[in-house]
């Protein structure tokens, strides 16, 4: 079984740390306390605003800094990150390669680690708008010629960070109170597991027992930890039915403030319905601790995969398949108005089926988005022009369509929205179709193009020069962060890593793309590299129509996005043997899991007790 070996342990992670860092604990994200001086959100947005990273210098700092930072933007791409380093210097808090947030004192960053400062500003914003994804159809015939291939998406996509609700339950109750009861989580509404033999165990103990909660679990084996939780191997008791359990100590969350990010990520993990993403099959508090129940996947990271490879990369063909199938999860998560915002190997779990999920949700935003079918004569043509082999199947414009003949150069991934058609209106649609026979789909545009957020979050290596820039970013940072990832699989290597976490900044916002020589890549990838990695992100590829315009890169060519999923994956992890995990059989699963420590505890005596039990 693999377990994600973090980043934080491998040979040229730990290079980049720093000696104070230490490497056994979770220290790749940091948790800095929020800037108490972020711009409100009410401010006018100017493009070459002072940096967040800045702002909690003095003022003379933040003047020059504010010329610094113009000076960079106009910077001549060619120019070393040493002398940019030298103009820019002081402005990043970044000492010895840790990123020291405004305001905090310095706190280790694990390599690879994800940072966050969140703007307050944002987070007070939070109960705008989350949950107000609206489909519209739109026939918007032509209106893609007019906009020059930009299809416009009605556009009502505001900020909003995961914020406060009413669903977040604090430390007070001690009632164990299992949330997966509630319609949201039945399998009903999640099409692609209501064959799945682990629902209806779940399902079999509800109505057993009434609210699942820790005393139905095995917990077998620590997978690994993050910043806000331990996950852990577990069974449902008796059932042989294996899951990823995520347990959060309430507490620590608490005096460590991470409750948002927690809440965050449960949130999200609840609203998911895909084959790429996470099943939450249920959720329950103690009094103690905050459990998120997953699918469990024993095929390890796409990090520890990569490092498994000849050369430390995969091929172009492997490559192919992972990113294709990264791509409908984070159109998917487009559309739902969530911007991931933490892509990275790391996070790309591997399935036992060898298809990928990606996981670790608690950096997202959220943002109200209209995702938009755009049916345009444009589209038309250049569907016809494009490829004789466009889906012509009108069942195919639903939710669960998997036409073999669908090769349509977009999503199968529909909103259930789009059901709330009238049947009189789908019944005219499909006659006309059917009529037509060579009618393209629809094009699904599901951009939360106006989603905007201040907050300085991600992994130093992936991170966007806007963020960096402290700008504003929106959705296009999961384009960036989309091209890195291709990179890194491809070349082993991100593009823009410095010897430092300081140093890689820089190289992100002033150097310029560059590829090595070796290994040898198509020109198909390296130009679609090349369109994701452009620092304006309005310049960015996918910036207005999203994933639809990545999926019709050649470089995709061939992939059949609606099949994507029955494909054979390059690799398939082998199987586990879970019953030669041993347990011992004195520990209760309550008792053992009341020993667990929070990440920063990591390697203290609780941690080495809840290692296997
Ligand atoms: N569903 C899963 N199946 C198998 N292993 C998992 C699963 N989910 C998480 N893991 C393992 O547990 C580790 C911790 O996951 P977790 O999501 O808590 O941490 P993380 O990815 O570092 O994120 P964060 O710091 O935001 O919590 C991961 O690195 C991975 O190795």
């Amino acid at each position: 079984m693999s377990s994600k070996p973090s980043a934080r342990t491998s040979p040229d992670r730990l290079r980049k740390a720093s000696g104070s860092q230490s490497l056994e604990g979770n220290t790749r994200r940091p948790s800095p306390t929020p800037p108490t001086n972020k711009p409100s959100r009410t401010e006018p947005f100017t493009p070459n605003r002072i940096p967040p990273s800045m702002q909690n210098f003095s003022s003379k700092q933040v003047v020059s800094d504010s010329v610094a930072e113009k000076k960079l933007l106009h910077a001549n791409q060619k120019e070393s990150s040493n002398d940019l380093a030298d103009k820019f210097g002081p402005s990043l808090s970044l000492a010895d390669d840790k990123l020291v947030p405004p305001g905090s004192s310095a706190q280790s960053i694990g390599t690879r680690g994800s940072v966050e400062f969140g703007s307050e500003d944002e987070k007070k914003t939070s109960e705008q708008g989350v949950g107000l994804s609206s489909a519209k159809v739109s026939d918007g015939a032509g209106s893609l010629a007019k906009t020059s291939g930009s299809a416009k998406t009605s556009g009502r996509a505001e900020f909003v960070e995961s914020g406060k609700s009413s669903m977040y339950r604090a430390s007070t109750s001690s009632d164990v109170s299992d949330e997966s009861t509630c319609s949201s989580l039945s399998s009903v509404n999640k099409p692609h597991k209501s064959q799945d033999l682990r629902w209806e165990a779940i399902q079999a103990v509800r109505a057993r027992d009434g609210a699942l909660g820790l005393n139905h679990f095995r917990l077998l084996k620590r997978l690994g930890c993050g910043d806000i939780g331990s996950v852990y191997l577990s069974e449902l008791t008796g059932t042989k039915c294996y899951f990823a359990m995520k347990v959060m100590d309430k507490a620590s969350l608490a005096s460590r403030k991470k409750l948002l990010r927690a809440q965050t990520e449960r949130e999200i993990l609840q609203s998911l319905d895909h084959p790429f993403l996470p099943t939450l099959y249920t959720h329950f508090e103690t009094e103690k601790f905050s459990c998120l129940v997953m699918e469990f996947c024993p095929g390890g990271d796409l990090h520890t995969l990569r490092q498994r490879q000849p050369g430390k990369y995969f091929t172009e063909q492997a490559v192919k398949f992972y990113v294709a199938e990264v791509l409908l999860a984070m159109e998917y998560l487009h559309m739902l108005g969530i911007i991931y915002r933490d892509l990275k190997p790391e996070n790309v779990l591997v399935r036992e089926d060898g298809h990928i999920m990606l996981s670790d949700f608690d950096l997202s935003l959220r943002c109200a988005v209209s995702p938009t079918l755009v049916k345009s004569a444009a589209v038309e043509n250049e569907g016809l022009k494009k490829s004789s082999g466009y889906c012509v199947q009108p069942a195919c414009i639903e939710p669960s369509c998997i036409q073999p003949s669908c090769v349509a150069p977009t999503t199968c991934f529909t909103p259930r929205l789009f059901s709330s058609k009238s049947k009189k209106e789908k019944k005219s649609k499909t006659k006309n179709e059917v009529g037509n026979q060579v009618s393209p789909l629809p094009e699904l545009i599901a951009e939360p193009t106006s989603a905007r957020s201040m907050s300085f979050v991600g992994t130093h290596e992936y991170l966007a020069p806007e963020i960096i820039k402290g700008e504003g970013h929106g959705s296009a940072v999961d384009w960036w962060t989309f091209g890195i990832f291709l990179y890194e699989l491809l070349f082993g290597k991100t593009p823009f890593k410095g010897s430092g976490n300081r140093a890689t900044l820089f190289n992100v916002v002033g150097q310029p793309l560059r590829f090595p020589e070796s290994p040898a890549v198509s020109f198909q990838a390296r130009d679609l590299i090349r369109g994701l990695l452009v620092k304006e992100p309005q310049h960015r590829l996918a910036y207005k129509r999203g994933a639809t315009e990545i999926k019709q890169h050649p470089f995709f060519e061939g992939v059949n996005w609606a099949l994507i999923r029955c494909a054979s994956p390059p690799e398939i992890p082998r199987p586990v043997e879970f019953e030669r995990i041993r347990v011992p059989p004195a520990s209760s699963s309550e008792k053992a899991a009341m020993a667990v420590g929070m990440p920063d505890q990591k390697g203290s005596d609780n941690y080495l007790e809840f290692d296997f039990f």
